[in-house]
Formats: structure tokens, C-alpha cells, sequence
């Protein structure tokens, strides 16, 4: 069955034509780990996971490559202000390596509790220093660079399809910007490697250039070669990316191969806060999957909400989408629950479930067919079989919802004891929003005189 995705690159649907048979490779722009992952983040990485799972639906052996943005990403765009990971390291006053560790940690917990499967390889920027600068030592060979007093910068000029990716207008960009250049000669050129200058700085290293850090871009220049080839399949990020982190990847790339370095650019959404903004750790409301979990909601609703719209759309956050989510999952466990084993996939379902997931990822209509599914006139093991089939996609690990596994786990403990303050607290909406969160992990609460008991 042909397999569909928008490409950003050409601006269209293109069948997916792999350069191996068989297998893909599928680079994503990973984290910033200065700070938590805020759910926005995590719509982008359940997007990545949505792909890579479909890829495997389909036959391909995927090599999915993550990278970890632990130096060099600038509080501003324009290679301008501070270092996020030193400016991490003073808002919590410790050391730039160690909140890199802390937060690359935090985020990995994060996307195993969304069934996000771990990439084949998570990539440092700060591992490979030495595959940067080799790299930015090629660009400057092909003459494509320059230096000025604060760095060794890439001049986009030279580049005839600078921008293409993002149908940027250059002259427009240079003429309406205000702000000063500094030595940049024009508005889009962007740093390769920044001296660490006066200021004195914990990650820097020893270049050819001088001592000091790379630019953002060039770390996944330099990884998705080192780990997928100077050509490879997919690359995947948010759509932020689209005007100059993956503008800025290509044109390295370009300037190194003469081509870019993927055949497929896809890229995700944003979840939006109410009115209409982009969450973002910088602004608006920061929403950790902690924070959904406090308040009483499963991971794996947020993943249901996330499916339910697709992956190009915005989706806006609310908190009454999220329940509705939740309730959608519990109801899911629950029919789950109760059709028996032993039957085999409806090969109707499953090829219009594929075909919807094969066009661009459609998971808002294959939800839909999963419903009809439940609600049709097959017989209930082979429903069972062909939602465990679509679970694979879904990846709500349903199976591992056996009624073998009778024991409370401590996580839903924890939500009943929490729930019986709330109820003694008399904050009578919080302890309904505890009960259905219980209830969506399959399990059903009762008030006795001795307390709450809980049972599946
Ligand atoms: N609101 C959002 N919705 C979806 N994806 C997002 C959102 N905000 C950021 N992303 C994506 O999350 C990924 C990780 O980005 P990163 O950790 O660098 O954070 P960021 O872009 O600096 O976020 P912020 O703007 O909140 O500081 C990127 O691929 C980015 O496109
Ligand atoms: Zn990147």
C-alpha cells in the first residue's frame, strides 16, 4: 500500500520511496535540555514516534536518530544573547553539565511514560564536538564562511537557493530588518562556531578557530551524517524549525554535498494555548506532563488527545479536551477488557485503518474507524485482534492490559489516596477528576465506611 506524506520541501504529498529498501532513516530535532519539556515539546516527539511507528507498519526497519541540544542554542534566533544552557545553570545555580544531565533525564522519563519508543540513537551536541568542527572546517574550505570579531559565520549569500525550504524572501527579510547586524553581512547568515571571548563560559572547547562553541545548526549537520549518512531518508522537527534551523542545517549541508542532507522534510504543529499562542517555555502557561499527572490525568490520555487531531493541524490545549481524552481512553481499556482473545484481524479494517495512516499520517480518521470497529458486527475476538493490530500504531499498550496484572500498581494507589483527600477536603471536583483517572487505568473505585477500595 503507497505510504503519502507532505513534504515541506516540495510543498506537496509525495509517496514515500526509501533510499534502501526496506529500511529509513529519520532524524529528529531533539530537545533543548535547559529546563522540563513542556506538552507542547512532547506533541512534537509523539509526532516523531506516530511516523516512525507507521514506518514500521509498513515494513521499514527504522534507524531513528534524536539529538540532544545541550550547547550552543542561543536565547535569540539571530545568534544573538546567551547560551540557554549557561543561562539554565544560573537560574538553578548549578553547573551547565549537570542540568544537561538533569533535564535530558527528565525529558527521556517523560516521553517513555507517552509509549514515545526510544530513538536507536540519542546524540549529543556536546559529544561531538570534534564531527562539528570538521564539518565547519569543509563549509570554510568551499568558501563559504567568514569571520568576524564574535564568530565564524556562514554567509548566505553564496548560496543561490538560500531559504528555499521556507520560501523565504531574502531581500524582504533584509530590507525590513532594523536591527543591527553587527558584523553579519547579511540578515540570514547564522554562527558556526562562537568565541567564547571575554565572557567566561563552562562548555567550550579548543577549535581552529579559536576557543569557544558551535552554533546550533551545525550539531545536526555533523550528528545525522555521523549516524545516517550524508543523505538519508526523513527529518522530522516542529515547524519553527522550518524558517532557520532546518534552513540553516541545508544550507550547511548544501555547501558540504551540494544537496540537502534528507529526501523527506516533515514537520509538526504546534499545540497552541488558549488565544492562540504557541506554548512555549518563554511564555504563556508551562504545562509538564507532571502537571497533568498532578492533577490527575494519565500520560496516555494526553497521547490520545495528541492522535486525535492530525499531526499538521494546531491543536489548542483545554483542559475539557484533555478529559474527554481521558474518558475516551477509559472507555477504550474497558472494551479492551471485555472482548476475548483468540481471533484474527478483519483485513478490511485493517487496510482502511492503513490507508489512512498511509495518507500523511491520518490518526483523527483511523480513531474513527477504530470506534466503528468497536461498535460493529464482527465478532468480538476478531475486533479484540485488529485493535491490538492498530494498537501498534496507536501505541496505548493496550495489551499489557491483561487482567494477569490484578495488583494496584503504586501510581493508581497513589491517585486513590489522593482522591480520599480531596473527598475529606470536600474540593469535590478534584476527587472526580481522581476517580475517572483511576477508572481510565482500568480500575474501579468504591466508598466504604473503612475508606475507598479500589478493584479492576
Ligand atoms: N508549542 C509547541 N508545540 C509543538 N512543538 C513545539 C512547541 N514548542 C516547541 N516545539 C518543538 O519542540 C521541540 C524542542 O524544542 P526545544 O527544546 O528547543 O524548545 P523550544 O523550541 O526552545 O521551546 P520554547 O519555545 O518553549 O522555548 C522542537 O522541535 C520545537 O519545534
Ligand atoms: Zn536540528
Amino acid at each position: 500500500m503507497e505510504l503519502m506524506f507532505y513534504d515541506t520541501y516540495e510543498r506537496r504529498l509525495r509517496p514515500f520511496v526509501p533510499l534502501q529498501t526496506g529500511a529509513a532513516g529519520l532524524y529528529a530535532c531533539g530537545p533543548t535540555v535547559y529546563d522540563y519539556a513542556h506538552i507542547g515539546n512532547l506533541r512534537t516527539y509523539l509526532f516523531g514516534d506516530l511516523l516512525r511507528r507507521v514506518l514500521a507498519l509498513n515494513g521499514y526497519a527504522v534507524n531513528h536518530v534524536i539529538c540532544v541540544t545541550d550547547v550552543g542554542h542561543l536565547t535569540s534566533d539571530a545568534d544573538t544573547g546567551e547560551d540557554k544552557m549557561e543561562k539554565g545553570s544560573r537560574r538553578t545555580s548549578q553547573s551547565a553539565w549537570e542540568i544537561a544531565a538533569f533535564y535530558t533525564r527528565a525529558f527521556q522519563q517523560d516521553i517513555a511514560a507517552l509509549h514515545i519508543l526510544a530513538p536507536a540513537v540519542w546524540a549529543r551536541a556536546t559529544e561531538h564536538i570534534q564531527e562539528q568542527i570538521d564539518f565547519i572546517a569543509d563549509i570554510e574550505r568551499n568558501g563559504f564562511t567568514y569571520r568576524t570579531a564574535d564568530g565564524i559565520y556562514f554567509d548566505t549569500q553564496k548560496l543561490e537557493r538560500y531559504g528555499h525550504l521556507a520560501r523565504l524572501d531574502i531581500g524582504g527579510l533584509q530590507s525590513g530588518h532594523r536591527v543591527d547586524l553587527r558584523d553579519k553581512r547579511t540578515v540570514t547568515d547564522f554562527a558556526l562556531w562562537k568565541f567564547s571571548g571575554a565572557q567566561q563560559r563552562q562548555m567550550e572547547w579548543d577549535s581552529p578557530w579559536g576557543r569557544g562553541f558551535p552554533g546550533w545548526h551545525i550539531e545536526c549537520s555533523a550528528m545525522s551524517t555521523k549516524y545516517l549518512g550524508a543523505l538519508f531518508d526523513i527529518h522530522i522537527g516542529g515547524e519553527d524549525h522550518i524558517p532557520v534551523h532546518h534552513s540553516n542545517e541545508i544550507a550547511q549541508h548544501e555547501a558540504c554535498h551540494a544537496h540537502p542532507p534528507a529526501r523527506y522534510w516533515l514537520h509538526g504543529a504546534f499545540l497552541n494555548v488558549d488565544g492562540g499562542d504557541k506554548m512555549s517555555k518563554s511564555a504563556g502557561e508551562f504545562l509538564r506532563l507532571d502537571t497533568l499527572v498532578e492533577r490527575g490525568f494519565d500520560p496516555l490520555a494526553y497521547r490520545y488527545l495528541v492522535l486525535s487531531a492530525h499531526y499538521r493541524s494546531p491543536l489548542t490545549f483545554s483542559w475539557a479536551a484533555l478529559d474527554a481524552a481521558q474518558t475516551a481512553l477509559g472507555r477504550l481499556r474497558l472494551a479492551w477488557r471485555r472482548l476475548p482473545d483468540g481471533g484474527q484481524p478483519d483485513a478490511g479494517y485493517q487496510q482502511a485503518m492503513q490507508a489512512e495512516l498511509n495518507q500523511d499520517l491520518n490518526t483523527p480518521r483511523a480513531l474513527a474507524l477504530m470506534w466503528e470497529l468497536l461498535k460493529s458486527e464482527l465478532p468480538p475476538a476478531t475486533q479484540k485482534a485488529t485493535l491490538r493490530w492498530l494498537d501498534q500504531v496507536l501505541g496505548f499498550g493496550l495489551a499489557e492490559w491483561t487482567p494477569a496484572l490484578l495488583e494496584v500498581p503504586d501510581a493508581v494507589q497513589a491517585l486513590v489516596t489522593a482522591r480520599d483527600q480531596a473527598r475529606q477536603e470536600k474540593r469535590w471536583a478534584d476527587a472526580d477528576t481522581l476517580r475517572q483517572a483511576i477508572e481510565s487505568a482500568g480500575f474501579t473505585v468504591r466508598d466504604t465506611p473503612a475508606g475507598a477500595s479500589v478493584q479492576r
